[in-house]
């Protein structure tokens, strides 16, 4: 059976819906492509839900990294593959002008019977009583109602059930080697090299601080936030839970990882872009 595969093209951009236009057109009767539904609108042609596109061979994200994020929270199911059109681009290894060839090349092989080639990373699971999180591809943030001066909350942090840390602060993140160079970073975490199977804790801007924990894979987290205002918990910027205080919210490895598809990027020279 032909490849199917599935083009969001982040929405408000024509270049990235031209672009998603030409990989239709370049993969023409190899493959049953779709668009999403705004890409659609424009291009005049129908387009699905980018939650309809989990079952595709390869979904292809032409935007920023808040793009890659939202069709790996809607699509995670499948390899995707990012196409940079944003400012820092990390999760997009492919730049446009390659775009067209690398799909078509993907394509080629998925119709030889070869899987999509590609890099199988961590997702992270936040559940608390009776209610759970999207998936994150970068991090957990836990934090107070709100950041800053008279903000925060009372976190305490469990790792396996031994306590590694309990401070007033503006939240705590459990990032993944993928997040790490995100909000993890700017919140003097540590950078972790993809390869490495790992979870990492940081404060944020903690009263006490413990240095960030780099720990395995298999490690349970738990955040337990106390005080007046409670908080939120939040994955990968977007999906959020309100949490009224005190109230534990349990952190691990989510069974479901996603697959980033097409060549792999040379981590060093990827942090260049965030400088
Ligand atoms: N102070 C900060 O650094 C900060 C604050 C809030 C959110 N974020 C990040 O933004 C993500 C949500 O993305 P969004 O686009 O919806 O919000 P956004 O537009 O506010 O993105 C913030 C920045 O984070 C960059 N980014 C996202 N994932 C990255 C990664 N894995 N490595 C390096 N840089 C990365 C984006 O390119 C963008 O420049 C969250 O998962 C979080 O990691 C960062
Ligand atoms: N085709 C689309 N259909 C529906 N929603 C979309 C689509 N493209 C983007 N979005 C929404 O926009 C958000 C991400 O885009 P955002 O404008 O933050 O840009 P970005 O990809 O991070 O790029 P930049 O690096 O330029 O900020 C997603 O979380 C999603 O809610």
């Amino acid at each position: 059976m032909d490849p199917s595969i599935g083009i969001v093209a982040q929405r408000g951009n024509d270049r990235a819906q031209a672009l998603a236009a030409s990989i239709v057109e370049a993969v023409g009767a190899d493959a049953r492509a779709v668009v999403d539904e705004e890409t659609g609108h424009v291009l005049d042609r129908k387009g699905v839900p980018v939650a309809a596109m989990a079952d595709c061979d390869l979904v292809v994200s032409i935007g920023g990294d808040g793009t890659f994020l939202f069709v790996a929270r809607e699509a995670g199911g499948a390899p995707i593959l990012g196409v940079n059109l944003g400012e820092v681009g990390f999760l997009n290894a492919v730049a446009p002008d390659d775009a067209v060839e690398t799909v078509v090349s993907l394509v080629a092989d998925r119709r030889q019977g070869e899987p999509i080639a590609g890099r199988t990373v961590d997702r992270l699971r936040a559940e608390g009583e009776g209610w759970e999180l999207a998936p994150a591809v970068n991090e957990v943030v836990v934090h107070g109602r709100r950041r800053g001066h008279g903000g925060g909350a009372e976190i305490e942090i469990r790792v396996d059930g031994e306590r590694y840390a309990e401070s007033h602060a503006d939240g705590v993140l459990v990032a993944t080697p993928t997040g790490s160079t995100a909000y993890n970073l700017s919140e003097g975490g540590p950078l972790v090299r993809p390869s490495v199977g790992a979870l990492v804790v940081t404060q944020m801007c903690a009263t006490e601080p413990m240095p960030p924990l780099v720990t395995d894979a298999e490690s349970e987290i738990e955040l337990r936030l106390t005080g007046p205002e409670g908080g939120y918990a939040i994955s990968d910027g977007r999906n959020r839970r309100r949490l009224e205080s005190p109230a534990t919210v349990r952190v691990a490895v989510a069974d479901d990882p996603i697959v980033i598809a097409g060549p792999r990027g040379n981590f060093f020279e990827a942090l260049e872009k965030l400088e």
